[in-house]
């Protein structure tokens, strides 16, 4: 029986359950991402929700969805640190390396995951790359800057595309860079969050995976990096 999409997101997050397992404790806040990945984990954490004491979530849908199941969320300036932060990713390549942003929540993913002291990036086999920029690279925008930064992206030999109707969490936009092969992953976070009116990109380099729970037809692979 071949599994389709949504059942091998399922056992991604069903592994990253298992895998957090050691951490749930009464004093314990977990990190929590965004997506339908992340979705399929915070049903099942929801059901553990007397394991730990709260969750800190990366984007308004996620915090909603773990109050609909009866978790603590706390502010992330009520926490000083978490064990673990679980998410899922456009794309990882071998390194850990990831594109975030598919559903525009990168940059309270990259805060939040940059709290946590392991990042578990939770996938399906089709998400991973040996070379990163098949998925066109999200970055959060200041609306000024909107026209500065398409130049900017030009330049760079990409192709940007304002996410058209979308407005992110922090009241900002969303543009995707297609046509970009991304060898040096660190290099060109680091570039990009320079340019002005960018609030975050959605290379994950800096803010690696530590461990990624790789599910494919043959069951689910834990790789550390
Ligand atoms: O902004 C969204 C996040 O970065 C997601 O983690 C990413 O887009 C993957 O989402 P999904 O699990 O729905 O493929």
């Amino acid at each position: 029986m071949t599994l389709d999409a949504n059942a091998l997101k399922q056992a991604a997050a069903q592994a990253a359950i298992d895998y957090i397992e050691p951490w749930l404790k009464p004093d314990a806040v977990i990190g929590v991402g965004t997506g339908s990945t992340a979705d399929l984990f915070i049903d099942l954490l929801c059901a553990k929700r007397d394991r730990f004491k709260a969750a800190v979530a990366s984007s308004e849908r996620t915090a909603k969805r773990l109050r609909d199941g009866l978790v603590r969320v706390l502010e992330l300036n009520e926490v000083t640190s978490m064990p673990v932060y679980v998410d899922g990713a456009d794309e990882i390549n071998p390194q850990g390396e990831m594109i975030k942003g598919g559903g525009g929540a990168l940059t309270r993913e990259k805060i939040v995951a940059s709290v946590s002291e392991r990042f578990v990036c939770i996938v399906d086999a089709s998400k991973q790359v040996e070379v990163l920029g098949r998925f066109p690279l999200p970055i959060e925008v200041i609306p000024m800057a909107q026209e500065a930064v398409l130049r900017k992206c030009r330049l760079l030999g990409g192709e940007p595309a304002v996410r058209e109707g979308f407005v992110t969490d922090n009241g900002n936009i969303i543009v995707d860079i297609s046509g970009l092969s991304i060898h040096n992953a660190v290099g060109l976070e680091t570039e990009i969050n320079q340019w002005p009116g960018v609030v975050t990109n959605g290379l994950f380099a800096l803010e690696k995976a530590d461990v990624a729970l790789v599910a494919g037809q043959g069951g689910v692979t834990l790789v550390e990096h």
